[in-house]
């Protein structure tokens, strides 16, 4: 069985005393455990300061974002070496708020894929479709064309250890969430343009998870489909509470 991964995504909040009482809070609380592991991707601020609070305890830290060259004059960013050398082990690649913002393409994705993976980085590969597109019936076609491009020149034992994120757009921040029937499909159509590319083994090896307004109310349902490995948490990551309990049904939910 693959090990589930609950990651939580800050995005832009919590000033760096928030940020502080958080890890102080859960640190303890979630353990080591053979079914589930645990990421918090923090503002890249805050990096640092929750990989020292974490180190003694099973929570894993991420990053939100990269660039896709080891150094160089780019104002602002933050490479791949950098997080790699501080100890970070995964990445969040290719959010929708980063495509839809920040002008990220799947060619730009796909680079920083192939850096992460430079570096030993897990990247965690965000796929969707939006609300148009969906209506349009066009997720699978959407997110397998978005997960071809993203995987180009990585190599099957790096796809492997990839995560990729299922988060369908109309679902993120907005208290909608896909049935879980459908994020299962959807999820299932990923595994298969995996193993269309690769192979069976690395479709049953790649993690897949599922964003879009998940909360404890509705993990146990999403993480109990074939195809879900887990969950790219936004809003109810920002919760201690509510994080350990996602994490926990990691654990609990068969
Ligand atoms: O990365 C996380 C997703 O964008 C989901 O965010 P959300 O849980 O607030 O809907």
């Amino acid at each position: 069985m693959r090990k589930r991964i609950i990651a939580g995504n800050w995005k832009m909040y919590k000033l760096s005393n928030q940020a502080a009482d958080f890890a102080e809070q859960i640190k303890e609380r979630i353990t080591t455990s053979d079914k589930v592991e645990a990421v918090i991707c923090p503002p890249a601020l805050y990096v640092t300061d929750l990989l020292q609070r974490f180190e003694t305890s099973a929570v894993k830290v991420g990053a939100q974002t990269m660039h896709d060259t080891d150094e160089g004059a780019f104002t602002g960013e933050i490479s791949p070496a950098m997080l790699a050398d501080l100890g970070v082990q995964y990445v969040i690649l290719g959010h929708s708020e980063r495509r839809q913002y920040f002008n990220e393409t799947d060619e730009t994705v796909n680079k920083k894929v192939v850096a992460a993976h430079k570096h030993h980085l897990v990247p965690i590969v965000c796929v969707g479709e939006t609300l148009e597109q969906r209506e349009a019936k066009e997720t699978v076609s959407i997110v397998s064309a978005q997960v071809e491009k993203a995987f180009a020149d990585v190599t099957a034992e790096q796809a492997k250890k990839s995560v990729i994120a299922y988060e369908p757009i109309w679902a993120i921040g907005t208290g909608k969430t896909a049935t879980a029937e459908d994020a299962n499909e959807v999820c299932g159509a990923i595994r298969h343009k995996i193993e269309t590319i690769y192979s069976k083994e690395v479709a049953d090896a790649i993690r897949i998870q599922y964003g879009g307004s998940v909360k404890p109310e509705n993990i146990a349902e999403l993480l109990s489909k074939d195809h879900i490995d887990g969950a790219l948490v936004g809003g109810a990551s920002l919760d201690p509470e509510a994080f350990v309990q996602l994490v926990e049904a990691g654990t609990h939910v068969e």
